[in-house]
């Protein structure tokens, strides 16, 4: 299988904290790659190594033949990179359809201003994708809202829906389901699993471990900005090491 991002020997210091030493790893093409570690393992560090938003000290980060070190976060957008955030980053001032026009017009014309792309890019232009994206998502009803009245759940996935619909090469997706309650958290792993996988290689930085090890086809466990294992779920729940680390018993995986 070819790979679509390749990880190599990525290191980050912030003064004397190493929060990343010599990671390196590849997200196969078509395969959904989780990243896990306990808190301040350096997850959340790496995502901004990769999409662009920090600068490693040392390594470097390849989208498919690509090599991405020294572009902006907005070039490695314009090559495929897309990704989602822990906290939700809608434009509260449009409509669903408009934010869906939007995410697809900054993926077409990077750079503009907010005000630029929405003087430019109207909903109509983009309209057949946008109502497949609607539907895909399970947000038909709620096209013309505002997404400051969406429930959490609802809004989680209008943020999936607007990575998807730019064709991204990669999607990294950070903390998906943090703060959704177990029945969004079900639906949100359904989709990805449905709409997601096979379309696009992702790269999925997740706290809840169910969902990890029924979602991923490989894992990489961080650990102090080490890599301390990376293998098939079956591999990482099998090592003591991952286990003496990180997993407790009690971890229902
Ligand atoms: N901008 C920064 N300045 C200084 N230290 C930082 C900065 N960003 C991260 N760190 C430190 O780097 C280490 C890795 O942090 P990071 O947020 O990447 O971990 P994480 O695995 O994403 O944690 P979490 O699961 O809590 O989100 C931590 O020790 C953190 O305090």
């Amino acid at each position: 299988m070819s790979s679509a991002l390749i990880l190599d020997g990525i290191s980050k210091s912030f003064g004397g904290i190493h929060a990343l030493s010599k990671v390196s790893f590849t997200l196969k093409t078509g395969g959904i790659h989780a990243l896990i570690g306990p808190n301040g393992a350096g997850k959340t560090t790496l995502v901004s190594t990769i999409s662009g938003a920090l600068t490693p000290d040392t390594g470097t980060v390849r989208l498919g033949e690509r090599l991405l070190n020294g572009l902006s976060v907005h070039e490695r957008s314009r090559l495929g990179l897309s990704r989602t955030y822990q906290l939700t980053s809608l434009f509260s001032n449009i409509t669903v359809r408009e934010n869906l026009a939007l995410s697809l017009a900054a993926r077409e014309t990077p750079g503009l201003t907010f005000g630029q792309m929405a003087r430019r890019h109207s909903a109509k232009r983009f309209a057949h994708q946008i109502d497949q994206a609607l539907e895909d998502f399970g947000l038909q009803e709620k096209a013309d809202a505002n997404p400051a009245v969406l429930s959490h759940g609802d809004r989680r996935r209008l943020e999936l829906a607007m990575a998807i619909i730019t064709e991204p090469k990669v999607l990294l997706l950070d903390e998906p389901l943090a703060g959704l309650s177990s029945a969004d958290a079900e639906t949100l792993v359904h989709l990805i699993e449905t709409r997601l996988r096979g379309d696009v290689p992702i790269l999925l930085i997740e706290h809840d471990m169910e969902a990890v090890f029924n979602l991923a086809d490989d894992i990489t466990v961080l650990v102090n900005g080490e890599v301390l294992k990376s293998g098939t779920p079956d591999e990482v729940r099998a090592s003591s090491e991952v286990q003496a680390a990180y997993l407790s018993e009690d971890d229902d995986f």
